[in-house]
C-alpha cells in the first residue's frame, strides 16, 4: 500500500542479489580487459607470421567484450512484476473497456485450420464479459478450408465456453486440454465431458476430412460466406472476404446456457498482384481498421495462430497495469512472453528462448520495458495507430454499457462497409504503416513498432506469471529454426540501420538501458563475424602449431582462463535458473554457434545487399506448425534433422569439417611426436577451442558420416561441405588446389594431415 493509501493494482519488484551479480560482472570485465592488454602489447613485429592473424584476434575479442557489455543491460536490473486481480474485480466489477484479440494465419497447410480454431475457441472462452470480447482471425491465404473451419468452431463455441466456465477448464484451447485429461468411464467425472469430447471429435473430422478431399461438400457451401469466393482468383488476388460470424450484440447469438457470445469475424484483405501486402503487418494494420468499425475495443490483444490461451485470466492481468490509477497511464503495451508446449526436455534446437524470457526480458523491463515480439502482446489501441505519450493523459478507459445492445446498422451494411477498410487501395496516401499501425518494410515489423511506440514516450511491461498466458508452437528442425533467426537476425540489424535505430534515433527518447538493450539484438547478425574467425582461424593456426593464446605457464594465461570459465558457469547457472537442464545448456551452445554461422551470416549479407540496393524487401518466411511424423519422432527423440538441403548446412558443415581435420591432424602429430606435453604447454587455450568445436559438432558428423535415417545429412552437403573446407584447408597448407570431389575430399584431410605433420613450422610452432 502507497503512503497515501492507495492500493495499486500491480507492484513491481527488483530482483535480489543484484550487487553480487554487478560485482562479479566487474571482474570480468577486468578479465576483458585484461586480455585486450595481452593482445594488444603481443602483436607480432611488421613481418612476422601471423600478425595479420593477430590483428583479426584482437578485432574478434574487441567486439565479444563489447557485445558482452551489451549483454549486460539485460541483466543489470532486473525486475519482476505482479498483478492484483482482485483489487480490479473488487474495484471495477464488470465496467472493464472492450478487447479486441487478433489471430493472424497465412496459410491453411503449414497452419493447419484445426491449430487456428483451437487458438480462436481459447481466446473466446477468456473470463471476460463476452458483450466486451471480439476476435477477428486474419487468414491471409483467404483460404475458404479455414474460414469453414472457423465457422464450424462459431457452433462449437456455444457448448465450449459455458463448459469451460461451468467447469473452470484450463487450459481453454479444446484440443490441450482434451488432450491433457484422460478420459474413462468414471463416474465422477461430469457426463458433460464425454458430451463436449464428442461434438469436438465430430468437428475435428469434419474439418479434416475436407482438408483432406480439398473441397467442401455441398450442404455447407449454402452458407451465405461462401459466395464471398465467387470472384477469388487466388490467394494473391481477391477483394476483401469478410464475415461476421457472431455478432455479440445480436440478441439471438446466445450459448447454449442462453449467455452472450464474444463477437466472432474472418477477414481476409484484400490482395492484388500489383500490390505489396507487407506481411503480417499489413494484416495486422488491416485489422485495427476494421475492428474499429466493428466493436473498437480499447484493447488490443495480438497472437498468432499457434499461440493459444493457456490461463483464461490473462485479460485481466493485462488491464491490472492498464486500469492502475497511477501508473497505468503511461504503459502501452503489456507483452507476455513466448511459451511452447512443445518443447522437449533438452531443447535439441534452444527453441524455448528460456533465457530471454526468464533473464533477459525481465532486464529490460527495469529499463523502461520489453520489446514487443508480435504475439501474446496487449496493446492500448490508440497508441498502435500513432498517439503520443503526454502527461495529461489519464486513465481514460471509456466504459460505456450501451443499454441497448442493439446495432443501428444491419450486419450485413457493416460487412460492406467494413470491407473498404480492408482493400489493397485503402493506406494510399495515409500515414498507415508508418506514423500509424505496424510498421512496413522490415521483417520484424513487432520490434520496429515496439520501438517506435517506446520512443514516443510510453512505457510497456513484461509480465511472465508463473501458470504460462500462451503457449504456441516451436520450430522442429534446424533448417525451420536456422531459416526464423536468419529473419529475425536480418530484420533486427535493418533496425538498427533505419531511421528508427536505437543507437541513434531513440537517443535522449528512452533510457540508455533500454537502448543497448535493443542494440544487443540488432547486433545479432554482426556476431557472426567475429565467431566465424574465432571458430575457424585459431584452428587452422592449432594445426600448424602456431600458438594464438598465452602459454599455460604465463600470467596473461589467467585472464582468459577466468573469463572463459566464469562466463560460461555463470551462463550455465542461468541456464539451469530458467529452468533448464545441463545437456539443454549444451544443446543451447551448439545452437548458439550455428545461428552465428549461419543464420546470422545470411542475415548479415542480406541486410548489406539490401542497404547497398542490391536486393528488395526481405520475404517473410513462416515458420512451419507441423511436419512428417516421421521427423517429429526424431524430434521428440532429439535426434538433429538435417533432411533438406540448405545453403546454412553447408556454411555448418565446412566449419564443422575443419575443425575435425584440425583436430585429427594435431593428434596425429602429437602422438607420433610425442607432442603432447608440448601442446598442453603452449597451445592448451587453442586446443580447448579446437576440441570443443569438434564435440559440439558431434551430431554433424553423425548425420554427415554414420546416420542412414532420412534425417541425415543430404548427400550434397556432404560434397559440398568437404569440398569446400579441402579447399580451404589444402589453401592453407599451401599445396596443390585439390579436386573437388567426394573420393578426393579423404586424399584432402590426408594431406592436411600429413602437411601439419611433416612440415617445420616456421615461428614459435611446437614442431620446431
Ligand atoms: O504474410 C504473412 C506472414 C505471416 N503472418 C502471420 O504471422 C505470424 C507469425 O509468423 P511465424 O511464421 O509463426 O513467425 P515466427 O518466427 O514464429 O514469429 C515471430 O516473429 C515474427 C516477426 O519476425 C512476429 O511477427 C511473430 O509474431 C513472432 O511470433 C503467424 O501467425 C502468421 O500466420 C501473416 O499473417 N501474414
Ligand atoms: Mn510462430
Amino acid at each position: 500500500m502507497g503512503n497515501d493509501g492507495y492500493l495499486p493494482l500491480f507492484e513491481t519488484k527488483r530482483a535480489n542479489g543484484r550487487t553480487l551479480y554487478r560485482v562479479f560482472a566487474g571482474s570480468i570485465f577486468v578479465g576483458i580487459c585484461l586480455i585486450w592488454s595481452y593482445r594488444v602489447s603481443h602483436v607480432p613485429r611488421h613481418g612476422e607470421d601471423g600478425r595479420l592473424v593477430w590483428i583479426g584476434l584482437l578485432a574478434a575479442e574487441l567486439w565479444f567484450g563489447f557485445y558482452w557489455f551489451l549483454t549486460q543491460a539485460h541483466r543489470w536490473n532486473l525486475v519482476y512484476r505482479q498483478t492484483f486481480k482482485d483489487r480490479l474485480s473488487h474495484r471495477y466489477g464488470n465496467e472493464l473497456p472492450g478487447v479486441d484479440i487478433f489471430v493472424c494465419t497465412a496459410d491453411p497447410v503449414i497452419e493447419p485450420p484445426m491449430m487456428v480454431i483451437n487458438t480462436v475457441l481459447s481466446v473466446m472462452a477468456y473470463d471476460y464479459p463476452p458483450e466486451k470480447l471480439s476476435v477477428y482471425l486474419s487468414d491471409d491465404a483467404g483460404s475458404q478450408l479455414t474460414f469453414y473451419a472457423l465457422l464450424e468452431a462459431s457452433q462449437f463455441a456455444k457448448y465450449w465456453i459455458p463448459f469451460c466456465k461451468k467447469f473452470n477448464v484450463e487450459p481453454r484451447s479444446p484440443a490441450a486440454y482434451l488432450d491433457s485429461i484422460s478420459i474413462s468411464d468414471d463416474s465422477k467425472q461430469p457426463k458433460e465431458l464425454a458430451t463436449i469430447k464428442k461434438l469436438y471429435e465430430d468437428m475435428k473430422n469434419q474439418v479434416e476430412n475436407v482438408a483432406k478431399l480439398g473441397r467442401l461438400p455441398e450442404v455447407h457451401l449454402r452458407h451465405k460466406g461462401f459466395s464471398e469466393w465467387d470472384s477469388y482468383s487466388s490467394r494473391h488476388d481477391h477483394d476483401t472476404i469478410l464475415q461476421i460470424l457472431i455478432d455479440g450484440k445480436d440478441p439471438n447469438a446466445k450459448d447454449s446456457e442462453g449467455c452472450v457470445l464474444p463477437t466472432l469475424v474472418y477477414v481476409a484483405r484484400e490482395k492484388r498482384p500489383q500490390y505489396f501486402h507487407n506481411f503480417k503487418a499489413g494484416a495486422m494494420n488491416a485489422l485495427i481498421r476494421v475492428s474499429s468499425a466493428i466493436s473498437n475495443g480499447q484493447i488490443v490483444l495480438n497472437v498468432d495462430c499457434d499461440m493459444y490461451s493457456n490461463n483464461s485470466l490473462a485479460v485481466r492481468d493485462a488491464l491490472c497495469f492498464f486500469m492502475d490509477e497511477k501508473k497505468g497511464h503511461e504503459i502501452a503495451y503489456v507483452q507476455f512472453p513466448q511459451n511452447f508446449d512443445n518443447i522437449t526436455k533438452n531443447e535439441l534446437y534452444s527453441s524455448s528462448l528460456r533465457v530471454m524470457s526468464q533473464v533477459e526480458f525481465h532486464g529490460l523491463d527495469g529499463y523502461g520495458g520489453p520489446l514487443y515480439v508480435g504475439t501474446g502482446c496487449f496493446h492500448r489501441r490508440d497508441t498502435l495507430c500513432g498517439r503520443k505519450f503526454s502527461r495529461e493523459i489519464h486513465n481514460e478507459f471509456k466504459i460505456d454499457i450501451p443499454k441497448d445492445r442493439e446495432r443501428e446498422e444491419t450486419i450485413a451494411v457493416l460487412e460492406e462497409k467494413s470491407k473498404v477498410l480492408a482493400s489493397c487501395t485503402y493506406e494510399n496516401n495515409t500515414a498507415w504503416g508508418k506514423e500509424m499501425g505496424l510498421k512496413y518494410g522490415c521483417p520484424v515489423e513487432d520490434v520496429i513498432t515496439g520501438l517506435s511506440i517506446q520512443c514516443r514516450g510510453w512505457k510497456s511491461v513484461y509480465y511472465n506469471p508463473e501458470r504460462k498466458a500462451f503457449l504456441g508452437v516451436a520450430p522442429t528442425t534446424l533448417a525451420q529454426i536456422l531459416v526464423q533467426h536468419k529473419r529475425w537476425s536480418e530484420g533486427d540489424f535493418q533496425i538498427l540501420l533505419s531511421k528508427y535505430s536505437p543507437a541513434w534515433f531513440a537517443n535522449g527518447k528512452i533510457s540508455l538501458g533500454l537502448q543497448l538493450g535493443y542494440c544487443c539484438y540488432c547486433l545479432w547478425a554482426t556476431n557472426c563475424l567475429a565467431v566465424l574467425y574465432y571458430s575457424i582461424v585459431p584452428s587452422l593456426y592449432l594445426l600448424r602449431g602456431i600458438p594464438l593464446f598465452p602459454e599455460l605457464s604465463s600470467p596473461w594465461f589467467l585472464p582468459f582462463a577466468y573469463v572463459v570459465i566464469s562466463k560460461y558457469m555463470y551462463s550455465l547457472a542461468e541456464y539451469l535458473w530458467s529452468g533448464g537442464t545441463v545437456l539443454g545448456w549444451w544443446n543451447d551452445q551448439r545452437i548458439w554457434l550455428y545461428k552465428r554461422t549461419s543464420s546470422y551470416l545470411l542475415g548479415f549479407i542480406d541486410t548489406i545487399a539490401k542497404s547497398l540496393g542490391l536486393h528488395s524487401d526481405s520475404a517473410f518466411v513462416i515458420t512451419a506448425k507441423v511436419s512428417k511424423q516421421e521427423v517429429y519422432r526424431r524430434y521428440v527423440k532429439e535426434i538433429m534433422e538435417f533432411g533438406d538441403s540448405s545453403a546454412m548446412f553447408t556454411a555448418l558443415a565446412t566449419i564443422a569439417l575443419i575443425n575435425l581435420v584440425c583436430l585429427i591432424g594435431l593428434m596425429k602429430k602429437a602422438i607420433l611426436n610425442e607432442g603432447i606435453p608440448i601442446i598442453y604447454e603452449t597451445m592448451l587455450l587453442q586446443f580447448v577451442l579446437c576440441a570443443i568445436l569438434v564435440l559440439i559438432n558431434w551430431p554433424l558428423y553423425q548425420g554427415l558420416f554414420f546416420r542412414k535415417d532420412n534425417g541425415k545429412m543430404p548427400k550434397e552437403i556432404m560434397e559440398f561441405g568437404a569440398s569446400s573446407s579441402s579447399a580451404m584447408l589444402s589453401l592453407w597448407a599451401n599445396t596443390a588446389l585439390l579436386n573437388f570431389t567426394l573420393p578426393a575430399w579423404s586424399g584432402a584431410v590426408e594431406d592436411g594431415l600429413n602437411h601439419g605433420f611433416n612440415e617445420p613450422i616456421e615461428s614459435t610452432g611446437i614442431c620446431k
